[in-house]
């Protein structure tokens, strides 16, 4: 379980966070919406461990990231907008190496059934990475977090570049991996796809949770005109 209670960040430029609280239990699917600099990256990064809030707590499963690092790390992947492999290394290889530097040894048989749960066609598997389109990429990363079994995925950015049918599939497996207990937080500019993909959307203005919406009950029109009502207001 993800929880900020009342998290403020402040930079030397200024305030990044006022008074976040957000809680995502496990199994579930959290986008957080905002425009540049609204402190999606902050929050991110607080959850990481690589900062620690200025005031308020952050925890993942009860630990704090900034102060349990060791063991934050174990439990919580990070998958950027740009999942970065070794391009001259297959998606097998890349898979296994990433696992090795987590201390995690596979077969080659058991990384390949990683891959393919996690969509990447078998085909894909045994071929250089240089060759993978940015989707593809990204499975291999969200492989990377499922063979680490982690409890918490955090992904920036998740379908942006992504054409609708690589879009559809991440968004089935993200939901396969929620319902496999994993608790996911997305950072998206993207309210369109994030509508499809999350269970509650909160919406990040200036370093404030100015709203939070369910899925389920906001129609496409609604969020946008949600959302932009914030923005420009
Ligand atoms: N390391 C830092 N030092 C100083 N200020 C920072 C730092 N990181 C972020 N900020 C500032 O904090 C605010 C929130 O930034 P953050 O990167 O969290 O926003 P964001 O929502 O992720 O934006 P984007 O969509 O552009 O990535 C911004 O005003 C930014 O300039």
């Amino acid at each position: 379980m993800i929880q900020l209670s009342n998290v403020t960040k402040q930079y030397k430029s200024g305030t990044a966070l006022k008074g976040l609280t957000l809680q995502i239990d496990q199994g579930q699917i959290y986008a957080l919406l905002g425009s540049n600099g609204a402190g999606k990256t902050t929050t991110i990064n607080l959850l990481l461990g690589f900062l620690n809030p200025t005031s308020g707590e952050v925890t993942l499963d009860g630990l704090s990231p900034f102060k349990d690092r060791k063991a934050i790390s174990k439990r919580v992947a990070y998958i950027p907008e740009n999942v970065s492999l070794y391009p001259y290394l297959t998606g097998v290889e890349n898979l296994d190496y990433f696992c090795s530097l987590a201390g995690i040894k596979k077969s080659k048989q058991a990384l390949k059934e990683i891959l393919t749960k996690c969509g990447l066609q078998s085909g894909a598997h045994t071929q250089k990475v240089a060759g993978y389109s940015k989707g593809m990429r990204q499975k291999v990363g969200i492989a990377i977090a499922y063979a680490k079994e982690a409890k918490v995925l955090l992904l920036d950015e998740p379908a942006s570049g992504l054409d609708p049918a690589a879009s559809n599939e991440l968004t089935m497996l993200l939901k396969q991996l929620a319902k496999e207990g994993a608790t996911i937080l997305m950072a998206s500019h993207d309210l369109f796809r994030v509508r499809e993909i999350s269970d509650r959307i909160g919406i990040l203005k200036k370093g404030e949770l100015v709203r939070e919406l369910k899925a389920e009950t906001v129609s496409a029109n609604e969020l946008e005109k949600v959302y932009l009502d914030y923005m420009q207001a």
